[in-house]
């Protein structure tokens, strides 16, 4: 089976995404987890670009062993010599340097004509290779090259001393069976492209970069250059996750495998969102939110008997720890019903239909629906389990700069009971979490804190995430609320009261309802 080389370029041409600023810890983070991943080469930025890329390159490359790394420099010697500087310590220097071969940029941007390029790239690869052992030369705007021109230019590096050679797509403009073809035709008219490895690099300006990447790799690319979640330039570049998993799912067809860990896919892409601001889109191929999510009745039902009716990834195989059945306006009675089953509640038949009318009612008037809108419903039809379930009623805090943060709660207990108290704490969170500690019957450790705002705009909701252990029993609560302090209230009474259905679980399964 043919080995495609994995190009990881996130933290440079990645870091060229507009907002995007990484500093030398951030980018150390993201190149430690690349190598465990499993790229083969990854180009840790620009020396040239400045001091601190200069010196983040240089640490990466000092801490690296099991990736290459490489350096991106410009057809002139200073740029040669920055990266150098930053890579010579690596366990085998590479070097990346381009220069650019269409018309309009020889014309307009480097003011050369195509002689003076030849020169200047034949010079440049020529200066670096008494430096660097490996050399690779990109041909910047190659798909709006002449082809005749690019085969020539291409033989006169590899004759200097490049072996790879790379063909950007920089501007993304090609497509599938135009970029193959390019590789097709450098195979057949460049007389020493043997002596060279054949890369691709894509940009996503038409949404084709990753089909375009695959079209490389059908048709002789033996290494592709991707970004982690598709960040770069402009629209971006191919996504490394999209392009791993395509060809791993599809080898039958590609008949080509990577060294990826893929199963580290979901947590790497996750750290690049987290460090670089991108968010993932909900949508996005693999690595998306709903990527692995069944929203409709039709495929939640096929799911449930097999998986394989609509799911061609497993979640697992991306580091994703299972699907999800997402309940909403289109969830049918089987999803509904497996959803209950998880909670622990067990309906007959005519109690499920009820119950389920009364969801899609509710369902149509709200985006989705929460594990909380369930628990009403089902108290609402008096399904009440042998489990103890406490409301929050009334919730006061004071706070002042020079004051103790202090807050008073009501709070409903599962025998209609109206119990109170207060506590203080170091903030008025605190003072609320320490007040429930007091209330409700054990106390919970607080592991995890989060507040996102839903909608936008001052009157947004603010929705708050807690996780508790209690037990070794890991739980997650959520609540929202026009405050933030209600909304983180309801979040710990929440986390609370599915404690109590998690640990009773033995009676709760009796229920019938
Ligand atoms: C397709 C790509 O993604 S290429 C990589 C793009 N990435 C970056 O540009 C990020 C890092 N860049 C930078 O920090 C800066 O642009 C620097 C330090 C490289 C250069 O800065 P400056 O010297 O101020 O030049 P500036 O960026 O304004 O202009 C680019 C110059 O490089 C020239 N140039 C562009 N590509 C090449 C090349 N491959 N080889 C040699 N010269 C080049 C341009 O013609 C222009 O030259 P000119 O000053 O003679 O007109
Ligand atoms: C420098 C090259 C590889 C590049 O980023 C591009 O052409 O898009």
């Amino acid at each position: 089976m043919r080995k495609i080389k994995i190009f990881d370029t996130t933290l440079r041409d990645g870091e060229q995404t507009a907002g995007v600023n990484l500093n030398t810890a951030e980018k150390l983070e993201i190149a430690k987890r690349l190598e465990r991943l499993g790229v083969d080469v990854m180009e840790a930025g620009f020396p040239a670009a400045s001091k601190g890329d200069l010196e983040a390159v240089k640490k990466i490359a000092s801490i690296v062993k099991n990736s290459t790394v490489t350096g991106l420099a410009r057809s002139n010697t200073s740029d040669i010599d920055y990266a150098w500087e930053a890579l010579k310590n690596s366990a085998e220097p590479r070097l990346h340097v381009f220069l650019a071969t269409s018309p309009i940029h020889m014309t307009y941007k480097l003011k050369k004509t195509p002689d003076q390029v030849v020169e200047t790239a034949v010079g440049a690869v020529k200066y670096a290779r008494q430096k660097f052992p490996v050399v690779q030369w990109s041909a910047e705007d190659a798909c709006r090259s002449d082809l005749v021109f690019l085969a020539r230019i291409i033989e006169k590096v590899i004759d200097a001393g490049a072996t790879v050679i790379n063909i950007p797509d920089t501007v993304g403009f090609t497509n599938p069976e135009e970029y193959g073809k390019i590789f097709r035709f450098l195979l057949n008219n460049v007389p020493n492209i043997d002596n060279a490895i054949l890369s691709a690099h894509c940009h996503d300006d038409l949404g084709m970069a990753v089909a375009n990447s695959l079209s490389a790799i059908e048709n002789g690319a033996n290494q592709v250059e991707c970004t982690i979640n598709g960040i770069g330039e402009r629209a971006g570049n191919a996504s490394l996750e999209e392009i791993a998993v395509a060809l791993a799912i599809r080898e039958d067809f590609y008949k080509a495998k990577t060294n990826l860990k893929l199963n580290e896919i979901s947590r790497m892409s996750q750290l690049v969102s987290r460090l670089t601001g991108i968010a993932v889109p909900p949508n996005k191929a693999v690595v998306g939110k709903n990527a692995f999510a069944h929203e409709s009745g039709i495929h939640q039902d096929g799911v449930l008997k097999e998986k394989s009716t609509y799911e061609i990834i497993t979640p697992e195989l991306v580091g994703v720890p299972s699907n999800q059945l997402v309940l909403g306006k289109h969830s049918g009675r089987h999803a509904f019903k497996d959803y209950l089953h998880k909670l622990g509640f067990h309906p007959d038949d005519s109690k499920l239909k009820v119950l389920f009318e009364d969801f899609k009612q509710l369902a149509d008037r709200k985006k989705e629906m929460t594990e909380e809108d369930i628990f009403a419903l089902l108290i609402d039809h008096k399904i009440q389990p042998e489990v103890p379930l406490y409301q929050l009623k009334d919730i006061q805090v004071n706070y002042g700069t020079n004051q103790i943060p202090t807050a008073t709660l009501r709070l409903l207990t599962p025998d209609g009971t109206l119990i109170q108290d207060a506590a203080t704490g170091s903030g008025s969170v605190e003072a609320i979490y320490n007040t429930l500690s007091k209330m409700l019957p054990s106390s919970l450790k607080l592991t995890d804190y989060r507040i996102q705002s839903v909608g936008a705009g001052r009157d947004a909701l603010a929705q708050v995430f807690v996780q508790i252990v209690s037990d070794g029993h890991e739980i997650n609560g959520s609540g929202t609320a026009q405050d933030v302090l209600e909304a983180s209230a309801k979040a710990y009474v929440h986390a609370f009261n599915k404690l109590q259905l998690h640990s009773e679980k033995k009676s709760y399964e009796k229920i019938s309802i």
